[in-house]
């Protein structure tokens, strides 16, 4: 089976959010059950130390650009990577200026290009999100399959108007943006978790695509996401003080008290230390907060820390609770992948409110290194954390339902009651340990999905 992965992120070489974790981890789940997965990625200004290729392995043109098709690996992996080159991507960003959407549309249509003039002939070409879902429409006359992922249905990309005048587009595909002409022309459409799957198929949740998602019927599935359970593991990381396991829970103190002295907060483990990691971007819910500093402050002894950055309205509220509140609440308004392994291994508690999630890789990763997660219950977030019992010791974290910030607070003052019990609290933290949040299954049912649409073709 030949897969080609086609995406704007892919960790750890170009990250801004869980995106970038699943193109780096999936394939190698991938590889491991056999199949011949390779990555597509925009040759970036920022990944010119990365070994590659002396010569190109393709160039060619595409809207009327040269460009060149250089190929490495995915880093301590045998997986190919071919790296996009054009000066449009050779600068130091990957989102975030007018030229997105001729960006990403001369990226789809280089790859598109590669595929047709023979660079590689993948059975599958495996897209991401709005910025490659014009690949399934321009791959319609091949011998290749296509399957288009939903990372984010928020993201749905610049009208296709812009995209006319840039690229042939024809009219009559009834794609009146990126990300619906994934879905139209696609062979299967997936999603990141069951409950997203189920949910985007209705007004609330549908981004104004829902009756075009309801219409797709079975085409459309939900597959959770896993993690690199190798790369992330609190037994290695590089970036914790201690490191520790399940076996050896009781270490993992230290890299909470290491955290409160780098934060400068009191040095102290019975205070409940919460951690927030996140693109600071309407989806993620931190609105609800904002009512809730002071009665929360007042009637608590929690300390905060927030990694994050995105809009300038959640910076603000963050950065003004922490000059509200010095000794207690610290706010890191910058992408930090250190930082942020340092906040999982130490943090007692992950907030994650989401308005909705896909999937989540946030709570996953907290669940892996022992930081009980706190979450809405939406998306895959409730595909994924349980609610915690403590009469019959089920669950691996709190949920609330509603999306108001009462709700959060009674959970927020839930959790900081459980964790004064800690024999209870340490099993709590174990069950989220001990869970198998790897991509075995869903690399698996990735499989069997790309084995149905290829043996469409025969
Ligand atoms: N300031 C910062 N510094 C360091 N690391 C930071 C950071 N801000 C975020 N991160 C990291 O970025 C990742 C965030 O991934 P999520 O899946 O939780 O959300 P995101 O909305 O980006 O992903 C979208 O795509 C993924 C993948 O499918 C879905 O799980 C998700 O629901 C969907 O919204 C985590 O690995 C987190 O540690």
């Amino acid at each position: 089976m030949k897969v080609l992965f086609v995406s704007a992120e892919c960790t750890p070489l170009a990250k801004v959010g869980g995106l970038a974790d699943v193109v780096g981890s999936l394939p190698l789940a991938l590889a491991k059950l056999g199949v011949d997965v390779r990555i597509a990625l925009p040759y970036y200004g920022f990944l010119g130390q990365l070994p590659k290729s002396e010569e190109p392995v393709w160039t060619g043109s595409a809207m009327f650009q040269r460009l060149e098709i250089y190929e490495s690996h995915l880093p301590e992996s045998d997986i190919p990577l071919y790296l996009v080159g054009h000066p449009a991507f050779a600068n130091d960003r990957i989102y975030g200026s007018e030229d997105e959407a001729w960006r990403f549309t001369l990226f789809s249509r280089t790859v598109a290009e590669f595929i047709w003039r023979g660079g590689w002939d993948p059975q599958v070409l495996h897209c991401h999100d709005w910025h490659t879902a014009l690949l399934p429409l321009w791959m319609r006359a091949m011998p290749v399959m296509t399957v288009y992922t939903i990372h984010n249905l928020a993201y749905q990309g610049p009208p296709l108007a812009g995209f006319r005048s840039f690229v042939d587009v024809p009219y009559d595909t009834g794609a009146w943006n990126p990300m619906a002409a994934g879905i139209i022309h696609s062979d299967a459409i997936t999603t990141v978790s069951p409950t997203y799957a189920r949910e985007i198929c209705s007004p609330e949740y549908g981004e104004r695509l829902d009756g075009l998602l309801r219409a797709q019927g079975g085409r459309l599935t939900g597959i959770l996401n896993g993690i690199n359970t190798d790369a992330l593991d609190p037994a290695t990381d590089k970036y914790l003080p201690v490191n520790f396991d399940a076996a050896s829970l009781e270490l993992r103190v230290e890299n909470k008290l290491a955290l409160q002295r780098e934060l400068g907060l009191e040095v102290n483990p019975y205070r409940m230390l919460v951690g927030i990691v996140s693109r600071l971007v309407d989806q993620k819910g931190f609105d609800l907060l904002a009512p809730l500093w002071d009665i929360w402050m007042n009637n608590s002894a929690a300390q905060v820390v927030v990694l994050g950055s995105g809009d300038p309205f959640y910076e603000f509220l963050f950065r003004g609770a922490a000059e509200r509140y010095p000794e207690r609440v610290r706010a890191f308004l910058r992408y930090d992948g250190a930082l942020s392994q340092r906040i999982y291994g130490g943090a007692d508690l992950f907030l994650m409110p989401s308005r909705f999630e896909p999937c989540g890789i946030g709570q996953m990763i907290a669940l892996r290194y022992g930081a009980v997660p706190l979450v809405r219950k939406t998306g895959g977030l409730a595909d994924t954390v349980h609610f915690h019992n403590p009469i019959d010791e089920e669950g691996n974290g709190f949920l609330f339902d509603r999306y108001e910030p009462q709700s959060l607070l009674a959970m927020l003052f839930r959790s900081e009651e459980a964790f004064r019990y800690r024999d209870y609290w340490q099993r709590l933290q174990l069950r989220g340990m001990q869970a198998d949040l790897s991509w075995k299954v869903s690399a698996g049912r990735y499989l069997d999905l790309y084995g149905q649409l290829v043996a469409r073709i025969g």
